[in-house]
């Protein structure tokens, strides 16, 4: 299953349940997405021999070369999006093709966006536990989400993070994000990160500022952009 990474917009579906090419390259984003993560995190957690790691680094070098073909810079958005049905494969948080992304799975219960995911050693800050700067992304992430599917879509420009208690790692964890207050262009949200487990007990919260982008910063901000 191909899961959004925002809530959509405008309207569209943006599932390409019809396109039968575009599900099988999401589906094999997703399958190639799945073994980085899986690299990422053995490679993270091995305590074999440096040769083995060397030979490891040789073949992760020869393997990834077919993907050096046609090559997307940053103006081209990846043909397997669909940007304003809310699907982006490879977003840093919840993009199923990401090596980066835990992937964090969101939905809409009752107003408030509600994800899930679990964080690997990869993530890792104090010993056993998560980066504070991984809980700002996921929670700067849960964020947009929400303001995005109340109709207010816009950028961060402010995020106050309270670090409670730390996010342990290998642990099942729940994540909140919930519009508190729309002021013409600007909006408030707030969020938390508690385990799955206990997840009354607020590890990190945050309270973030989205402004929505005017036309004219749009333009010059994304005018280049093409598929
Ligand atoms: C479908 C896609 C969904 C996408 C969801 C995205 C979720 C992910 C979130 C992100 O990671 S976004 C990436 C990180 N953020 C940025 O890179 C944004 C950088 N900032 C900007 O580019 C500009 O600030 C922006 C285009 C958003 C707005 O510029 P403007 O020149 O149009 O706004 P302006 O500076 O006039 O400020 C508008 C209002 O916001 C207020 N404001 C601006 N910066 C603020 C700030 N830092 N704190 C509090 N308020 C702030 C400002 O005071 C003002 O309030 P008033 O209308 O009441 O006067």
């Amino acid at each position: 299953m191909i899961w959004r990474s925002y809530h959509p917009t405008h309207g569209s579906t943006g599932n390409g349940a019809h396109d039968e090419a575009l599900h099988d390259r999401r589906t094999a984003i997703d399958e190639l997405g799945a073994a980085l993560r899986e690299l990422v995190e053995r490679a993270t957690v091995t305590e074999v021999d440096a040769e083995t790691i060397r030979r490891v680094a040789d073949d992760v070098r020869r393997v990834t070369g077919p993907l050096a073909d046609r090559p997307r810079g940053r103006t081209q958005l990846p043909t397997a999006d669909d940007l304003l049905g809310g699907i982006r494969m490879y977003n840093p948080v919840s993009g199923t093709g990401s090596a980066l992304a835990p992937p964090v799975r969101a939905e809409i219960v009752d107003g408030v966006v509600v994800g899930a995911c679990t964080l690997g050693l990869a993530y890792e800050g104090p010993p056993m536990y998560a980066h504070g700067g991984i809980s700002a992304l996921l929670l700067d992430h849960m964020l947009g989400y929400a303001t995005t599917a109340s109709g207010h879509p816009g950028m961060t420009v402010r995020l106050d993070t309270v670090y409670r208690a730390p996010v342990p790692l290998q642990t099942p964890l729940h994540l909140t994000g919930r519009v508190t207050d729309v002021n013409g262009r600007k909006v408030t949200a707030h969020g938390i990160i508690a385990t799955a487990a206990d997840p009354d007990a607020i590890l990190v919260e945050a309270t973030g500022t989205f402004v929505a982008v005017p036309p004219e910063k749009a333009k010059a901000l994304f005018g280049t952009m093409r598929r």
